[in-house]
C-alpha cells in the first residue's frame, strides 16, 4: 500500500477572478496512496469539496489554480465517471427522478466500459445485490422515489461504481442520513472499497464517523491543511491545537468507533 496515486503540491485555489476573494485552498501539499481510505475532515467552508473538485478536474471555469496535481502512475488524467466515482450528500441530486434505477446504474457501465445494455443490466443487478437493495430484479425497474433515503444512497453508490472506477470520492455521503443508516452506509462503502481494491477519499465534518474507517486523515481549516497522518496517530497524539480541539469536541475516545476495525493494533 505504498504506491503514490496522486501528488498535490502547493495547491492554492481561488474561485473567480476577483483577486480580493479569499482563497478556498491555500498552499496544500498532500499525497494520495493507492488503495488507502483517506478521510478529509474540516468544518463547513474549510475547502474539502474544493480539494475533491480539484483532484477530479471539476473546478468551474475561471477558477484560479496555483500549484500542481500529478498522477505519477498514470499516462493520462483520470476521467470523472470512469476512473473516479462520486457519491454526494444528496442522492436525489445525483439520481434522475424519471428514469428507472436499473437504467441509471447500467448507463455508467455501458457508456464507460464499452459494453451493451444486456451486460450493463447484469452489472446493475449484481450491484443492487451488493448494496443490499431488497428484491433487486424488481428494483431494476423502480424509480428513485420508491426507495428510502438510505436505500437511495445505496443506489447512488451502485451508480457511482458501475464503471468500476479505481478511485471513489464520497463527499459528505452520509450527512443527510440518521446515525444508524450513516453507520450502515459507511460500512457498505468500506466493504465495497476493500472488495474492489479502490482508493477512497472520504469527506466529512465528522471525525468520529471517519475514525473507524479511514487509514489516514487530513484535517482542513480555513483552506489550510493543518494536520495529516495515520488516523490512529492523529487521534492518539494530535500535533496541532486545532486537531486537539476537534478530537476533544467531537470524539469521545472512550466510545468504540461507529464501524469496527478488524485489525486492532
Ligand atoms: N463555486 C464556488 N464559487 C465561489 N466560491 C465557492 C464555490 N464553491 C465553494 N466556494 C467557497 O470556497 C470555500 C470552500 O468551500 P468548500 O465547498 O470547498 O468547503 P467545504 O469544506 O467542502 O464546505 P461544506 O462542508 O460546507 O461543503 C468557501 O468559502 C465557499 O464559500
Amino acid at each position: 500500500m505504498s504506491n503514490v496515486l496522486c501528488t498535490i503540491r502547493q495547491l492554492s485555489i481561488t474561485y473567480g477572478k476577483d483577486a480580493t476573494q479569499p482563497a478556498a485552498l491555500r498552499d496544500v501539499s498532500l499525497d494520495l496512496i493507492e488503495g488507502e481510505r483517506l478521510a478529509i475532515i474540516g468544518e463547513s467552508g474549510s475547502g474539502k469539496s474544493t480539494l475533491a473538485r480539484a483532484i477530479a478536474g471539476l473546478l468551474p471555469e475561471g477558477t484560479s489554480v496555483r500549484g500542481k496535481i500529478d498522477w505519477p502512475s498514470r499516462s493520462e488524467l483520470p476521467r470523472p465517471g470512469r476512473d473516479i466515482g462520486f457519491v454526494f450528500q444528496d442522492p436525489t441530486a445525483s439520481l434522475n427522478p424519471v428514469l428507472p434505477i436499473g437504467e441509471q446504474i447500467a448507463e455508467g457501465a455501458r457508456r464507460h466500459l464499452g459494453i451493451g445494455w444486456k451486460e450493463a443490466y447484469e452489472i446493475a443487478l449484481d450491484l443492487l445485490h451488493r448494496v443490499r437493495i431488497p428484491h433487486p430484479e424488481k428494483a431494476l425497474k423502480a424509480y428513485p422515489h420508491q426507495f428510502s433515503g438510505g436505500q437511495r444512497q445505496r443506489i447512488a453508490i451502485a451508480a457511482a461504481i458501475s464503471a468500476r472506477p479505481s478511485f471513489l470520492i464520497a463527499d459528505e455521503a452520509t450527512s443527510a442520513l440518521d446515525m444508524v443508516v450513516q453507520a450502515e452506509i459507511v460500512s457498505l462503502l468500506d466493504e465495497l472499497v476493500r472488495e474492489n481494491g479502490m482508493t477512497m477519499l472520504f469527506i466529512t465534518h465528522d471525525l468520529a464517523l471517519a475514525s473507524g474507517f479511514a487509514d489516514r486523515v487530513a484535517i482542513f481549516k480555513g483552506g489550510h491543511l493543518v494536520e495529516q497522518g495515520p488516523i490512529r496517530t492523529v487521534l492518539a497524539a494530535p500535533q496541532t491545537a486545532y486537531a486537539r480541539s476537534l478530537i476533544a469536541n467531537h470524539l469521545d475516545l472512550s466510545s468504540p468507533p461507529l464501524v469496527g476495525r478488524d485489525t486492532p493494533q
